[in-house]
C-alpha cells in the first residue's frame, strides 16, 4: 500500500461481503457497499491490557483490570463468568461503544481506542454486527425491513440489499416471516431476524450479548447454532457473552471473566459447560 494515501482511497482487491462481486475500490461496483481495506494477517479484533474504571475516588469500580483478548475471523469465542465480572464492559469496549480508561483496541489492525467517534462509528457499521438480549428490532418495520436497515444505511443499492436480506432470512428459515412485524413473531424468530440484521453487511466481527437470555432452550439452541454456522461460513469472528452454559459446545474456546480478569475457562467448571 502507498504510505501517503489513506488506506480507504487505495485499491484493495477483495470479494464484496454483500453481493460477492470482485471489488477493488472504496465502494463495491456491484452493490455500492462501502468497503474498508480487507483484513490481512492478524486478528480481526484485539484488546491489549484494557483497564476500565467507572466513577472516581471512593465510588470507583474497576470493571476491567488488564484484559487482553484477540479474535480471529471464523473463530467463535464464548465469554462467561459471574454477574458483575465485567462481561458487558468488555463487550462494549470490543464494540467501540465504550472507550477504555487505558489500553488499546484494534480492529483489523487499526488502533481505534483514541479514534474520533465518526471513525469508530464507521468501523462499527462496516466491520461489526451486534445481537442483543432484547432483540432490539424496530417494531414498526417488518422482518425484511429490519434486515434492510444496515444495508440501506450503508448505501447498498436497493435490489442488492433486498436480495441479501431475503437470502439471509431464507437461510435462517424465515422466508415465510419476511412480511411480519416483530409483535407477530416468536422470541426465537425475532432473534433470528436480529441475527440476519447483524450479518447483513457481512461483518468481520459479530458481538452477541446474552443472545439466548429471553428464549426457551430449544429456540436458544437453534438461534445460536444458526448464528455459528452462518458466521463461520462468512468467516466472521464471533464473541458471545453469556450465562448460558449450553453454548460452550458451539465455541472454539470458552473464556471466563471474573473481577475484571479474563482467563481460559477452568476445566470442569460447571458454569462454563
Ligand atoms: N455505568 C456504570 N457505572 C458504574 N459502575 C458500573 C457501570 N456499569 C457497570 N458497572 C460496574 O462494573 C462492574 C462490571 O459490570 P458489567 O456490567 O460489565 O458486568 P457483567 O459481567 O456484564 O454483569 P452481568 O452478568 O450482571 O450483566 C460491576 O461491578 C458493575 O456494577
Amino acid at each position: 500500500m502507498h504510505p501517503a494515501i489513506p488506506a480507504e482511497k487505495q485499491e484493495h482487491p477483495m470479494r464484496c461481503p454483500v453481493c460477492g462481486a470482485e471489488a477493488t475500490a472504496a465502494r463495491c461496483g456491484g452493490c455500492n457497499r462501502p468497503l474498508l481495506p480487507p483484513l490481512q494477517d492478524g486478528p480481526a479484533l484485539r484488546l491489549e491490557d484494557i483497564e476500565h474504571t467507572y466513577g472516581t475516588g471512593a465510588a470507583a469500580v474497576h470493571a476491567l483490570r488488564g484484559t487482553s483478548f484477540a479474535a480471529a475471523r471464523g473463530e467463535i469465542t464464548v465469554i462467561s463468568g459471574p454477574s458483575g465480572g465485567g462481561k458487558s464492559t468488555a463487550l462494549l469496549t470490543m464494540g467501540l461503544l465504550l472507550r477504555p480508561t487505558s489500553g488499546t483496541v484494534s480492529v483489523a489492525g487499526e488502533p481505534l481506542h483514541e479514534a474520533s467517534e465518526k471513525r469508530r462509528a464507521r468501523v462499527r457499521l462496516l466491520r461489526m454486527g451486534f445481537v442483543f438480549q432484547q432483540f432490539n428490532l424496530l417494531a414498526a418495520l417488518t422482518a425484511e425491513e429490519n434486515v434492510l436497515v444496515p444495508l440501506r444505511y450503508a448505501g447498498v443499492a436497493a435490489e442488492a440489499a433486498r436480495d441479501r436480506a431475503r437470502d439471509l432470512l431464507r437461510r435462517l428459515g424465515l422466508e415465510r416471516r419476511a412480511v411480519h412485524r416483530p409483535a407477530d413473531l416468536s422470541g426465537g424468530e425475532k432473534q433470528r431476524v436480529a441475527v440476519a440484521r447483524a450479518l447483513a453487511l457481512g461483518p468481520d466481527i459479530v458481538l452477541a450479548d446474552e443472545p439466548t437470555a429471553n428464549l426457551d432452550s430449544r429456540a436458544g439452541r437453534q438461534v445460536t447454532e444458526q448464528l455459528a454456522e452462518l458466521a463461520r461460513a462468512q468467516r466472521s469472528a464471533v464473541v458471545v457473552v453469556t450465562h448460558d452454559t449450553r453454548l460452550a459446545p458451539l465455541a472454539d474456546r470458552v473464556l471466563h471473566l471474573e473481577d475484571g480478569r479474563l482467563n481460559p475457562a477452568p476445566a470442569g467448571r460447571e458454569e462454563d459447560r
